[in-house]
């Protein structure tokens, strides 16, 4: 029987009445590690304090009320002092323990022993030591799950506030935003877009974003949009809301979006108002061309319509003439009348040399009292001279500045391309040494007193 009891792979310890070991089988034996012989022994006496008191309390219970229990494993690790065998660690194996109340088989030794109806208390032992680490690992494996659930939560919670911010920016923000899907769907609108687009926001989700657009425009942005969503490059233009002077220009700007794939997502877009913008610029562009004082062009944007003039004279085979216009004893007017009437009389000078012109001819301020035409397609050279003959009376004309009365001369040079020149510079160069080849015979004259010098000042007549 007890080399039965030997193959089982679990521990079994019998206890007597008296809690004394009456068997201890192999499995048991090979776990004990150098212990004496326990048949024969209390339990207490072969381990000593080593046992949990717990078993103790359990076995007592069992030899005097007939309870049998479990020690888990769980809650008591190692009631008994057990080793693995082969393990040299002092670790001791985590087990648990049945303890069962028996009686001894009727007419065996032990029965006869005991006395009839004494209990016997069996001690089944299961090595929970590979359970006891799978349960370990189980533990190890949901608390850090229990880690990552909860950094997953914390990230979750930062997307949504980052997520609630960017709403909040794009719904505070000045420039209009929206988002379309991959095939240009509107999925998302901010307020401010919708307002200068003079659109329903939520009307218009799911619908394309062209849709957004005034008729006109689509017809004209559809083509250069679908080339763009179709090549997934950037796609800018701007468009004009509003009837003439009250108009406003907005910049449409949209940028392909890639999914976490890589793959077209869709686009974001941005609508600008660039009314000021576009107003700084064309007034930055007419600075950067015109006179501030007499709004003529000025000497650059001159030379540039000048060059251009000749190149369609080349090709059209006609001819550009080119007028240099100096008033004369400017300076005497500034110095006797001061600054202010100097500009009211320059001012005057581009009003008079305008007038005398076609609208297609242009008339440039050079720099100081210096001014300029340019005649495209110029007519035959009598016709050039009533023209310089008028532009020269109609400076003369009296002109009245508060109390007095200017009367101001100019002297006219002319240069005809391709007669004189062929290029800008020479042909403005030519028609500034005619002029003044003039300006210094009327002085002579003036000197000499062979033509009247035209007076410069007088009293503005009585009205
Ligand atoms: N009021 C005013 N005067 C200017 C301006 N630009 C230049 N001038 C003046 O115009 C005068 C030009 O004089 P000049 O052309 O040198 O001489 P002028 O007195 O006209 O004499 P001639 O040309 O020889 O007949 C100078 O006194 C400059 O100071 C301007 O924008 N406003």
């Amino acid at each position: 029987m007890h080399h039965l009891l030997d193959t089982i792979d679990f521990g079994l310890l019998v206890l007597d009445r008296d809690a004394r070991i009456v068997m201890a089988n192999r499995w048991v034996r090979e776990r004990m590690r150098s212990v004496p012989e326990p048949v024969g022994r209390r339990l207490a006496d072969v381990w000593g304090g080593s046992i949990d008191p717990r078993l103790l309390f359990a076995v007592r219970e069992c030899l005097e009320f007939g309870h049998s229990l479990r020690l888990s494993h769980a809650f008591h690790p190692v009631p008994l002092p057990l080793f693995r065998p082969g393990d040299a660690g002092d670790e001791r194996m985590r087990h648990a323990v049945d303890v069962i109340a028996t009686l001894p088989p009727q007419g065996s030794p032990e029965g006869a022993r005991q006395g009839n109806g004494a209990l016997q208390c069996v001690l089944q032992i299961r090595d929970m030591s590979e359970i006891a680490r799978r349960e370990r690992l189980l533990k190890d494996q949901a608390r850090q799950l229990r880690i990552e659930l909860q950094r997953a939560t914390e990230v979750q919670q930062e997307l949504a506030r980052q997520s609630l911010r960017f709403r909040e920016l794009a719904r505070q923000a000045s420039v209009g935003l929206f988002e379309t899907d991959a095939q240009g769907q509107l999925s998302y609108c901010n307020e401010r877009c919708a307002q200068m687009l003079h659109v329903d926001a939520l009307a218009q989700l799911g619908r394309h974003w062209l849709n957004m657009l005034p008729g006109d425009d689509v017809a004209r942005l559809g083509p250069r949009w679908n080339a763009a969503s179709s090549a997934q490059v950037r796609f800018a233009d701007e468009l004009c809301l509003g009837a003439s002077g009250a108009e406003t220009w907005l910049r449409i700007e949209a940028g392909p979006i890639l999914d976490a794939h890589r793959l077209p997502a869709g686009f974001i877009g941005t609508v600008t108002d660039v009314t000021e913008f576009r107003e700084h610029a064309r007034r930055n562009e007419y600075r950067a061309n015109h006179d501030a004082l007499t709004g003529l062009v000025n000497r650059e944007r001159f030379a540039e319509r000048v060059h251009a003039a000749i190149a369609e004279a080349q090709r059209l085979g006609q001819r550009v003439a080119i007028l240099f216009l100096d008033l004369n004893h400017f300076k005497q007017i500034n110095d006797e009348h001061g600054h202010a009437v100097g500009d009211t009389a320059l001012k005057a000078a581009a009003q008079r040399m305008r007038r005398c012109l076609r609208s297609d001819d242009m008339v440039a301020r050079l720099g100081g009292d210096e001014f300029a035409a340019l005649i495209p397609n110029a007519p035959e050279d009598a016709s050039l001279e009533r023209i310089l003959g008028k532009l020269s009376k109609a400076i003369a004309l009296p002109l009245n500045v508060g109390s007095c009365c200017l009367r101001i001369g100019c002297s006219v040079g002319m240069a005809i391309y391709p007669d004189h020149a062929a290029d800008p510079a020479s042909l403005l160069a030519h028609a500034d040494e005619q002029m003044y080849q003039r300006k210094r015979q009327a002085h002579a004259a003036a000197a000499a007193g062979a033509a009247p010098r035209l007076r410069l000042v007088e009293e503005a007549p009585l009205r």
